[in-house]
């Protein structure tokens, strides 16, 4: 299969007119935040507000041509506008001190202390149902704990957490974060009408990452779990570069490729200088339910090896199991469904070597969340 590539998506838009009806949108520079991930790729065009509902048909125009290329297996377009100054919505925020072990370039987020990534270096390694379950493992040991789903291909905090989508963006003020089981959460989804492909509020697709972050009230938080888009392209780097980030946690599945893969994802956090706390190995090995033998199906310990060559802790391994599966499908994440079992405890261990990871690299005096043994 051919791959898709940002030249031939750029090329196949030349082809759409442009809001003046005479010059392409390529040549209007209208197109932004091309993102393409595998079959997947989603673009913004940039337009002027009070015309959107009129370039509708434009906008579907781009999304045909471009889902007519080879390889491609779902186009998202969203048409953008810059919002001008003073057109109302939530006051502009003071810049804040950086969070601690973050690069001080970049403000903090209000009210967060700590904020980390959970990313990967290709799709489908289990990132999303990693990072929940990390996240309600740093919230069973006893920390105030928020999730930012910040994954624009495939949001999956909505499905992971049984959460319907936002209804309505306040009219002034911050928008109150979500809750479920207990965490604050925000996700690209709650943003994204689902017949309207328009980002809420109008802002690129990157100012929606920035909006989440800053102009949504997320109360009192010892640490914040982003989420990341999956891969180590364009976006995922400015998104790293975007959030303050005191570390970053690798997901990858035993295969060789998915850890030449985590490889990238380290690489790309040494770019913008966020640490790596470790890496996860996911669908480590499978358990069989009923005979309780162990199969090694994808060849496991790759991801520990690895580790320890590139000198990055490892944090730990989860199996490939049907609970995991089937609670994190069901929107019941395994460490609140069954909290005492030994998934759960698996992801409360792991929660707590990440936290190590932060404190020890904070250098400060926060005590590390006690692992819950049986
Ligand atoms: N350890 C595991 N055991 C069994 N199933 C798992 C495990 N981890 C993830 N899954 C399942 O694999 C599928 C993909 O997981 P998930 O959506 O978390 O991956 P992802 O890396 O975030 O994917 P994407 O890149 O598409 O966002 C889901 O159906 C999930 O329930």
């Amino acid at each position: 299969m051919s791959e898709v590539t940002k030249e031939v998506i750029l090329e196949r838009l030349q082809k759409v007119r442009g809001p003046d009806g005479n010059s392409d949108l390529v040549e209007l520079g209208l197109v932004s935040d091309i993102f393409v991930s595998g079959g997947r790729v989603a673009f913004s065009i940039t337009v002027d507000a009070d015309k959107a509902n009129d370039l509708e048909p434009m906008r579907k125009a781009a999304e045909e041509v471009v889902s007519r290329i080879p390889g491609v297996e779902s186009v998202m377009v969203a048409l953008t506008a810059e919002r001008k100054p003073g057109s109302g919505g939530a006051a502009p925020q003071q810049a804040r001190p950086a969070a601690p072990g973050s690069d001080p370039a970049k403000p903090g987020v209000d009210g967060v202390k700590t904020i980390i990534a959970v990313a990967s270096g290709k799709g489908g390694v289990g990132k999303s149902t990693t990072a929940i379950n990390l996240a309600l493992g740093l919230q069973a040991n006893g920390l105030k704990v928020g999730v930012l789903d910040a994954d624009i291909y495939g949001p999956s905090l909505p499905r992971l957490l049984k959460i319907e989508r936002m209804p309505e963006p306040p009219a002034e003020g911050k928008l109150k974060a979500f809750e479920g089981y207990g965490l604050k959460v925000m996700s690209m989804g709650f943003l994204v009408e689902e017949d309207t492909p328009m980002i809420w509020r109008g802002p690129m697709v990157m100012s929606a990452l920035t909006q989440m972050l800053r102009e949504v009230d997320w109360g009192e938080l010892d640490v914040m779990v982003v989420d990341m888009p999956p891969g180590t392209g364009d976006a995922q780097l400015t998104m790293a570069q975007q959030v303050p980030l005191a570390g970053a946690v690798i997901v990858s599945t035993p295969q060789d490729l998915a850890l030449i893969d985590a490889r990238k994802g380290l690489a790309m956090f040494k770019k913008v200088s966020v640490p790596v706390l470790g890496i996860i190995e996911n669908m480590s090995y499978f358990l069989c339910p009923s005979c309780g033998t162990r199969s090694d199906i994808f060849g496991h310990g790759g991801a520990r090896a690895e580790a320890e060559k590139l000198g990055a802790p490892f944090l730990g391994e989860v199996p490939l199991h049907m609970e995991i599966r089937e609670t994190s499908d069901a929107g019941t994440p395994v460490v609140v469904s069954a909290p005492d079992g030994p998934h759960a405890r698996i992801f409360k261990d792991i929660a707590a070597k990440v936290w190590e990871q932060v404190t020890t690299r904070e250098g400060r005096q926060r005590a590390a969340p006690k692992i819950v043994m049986d």
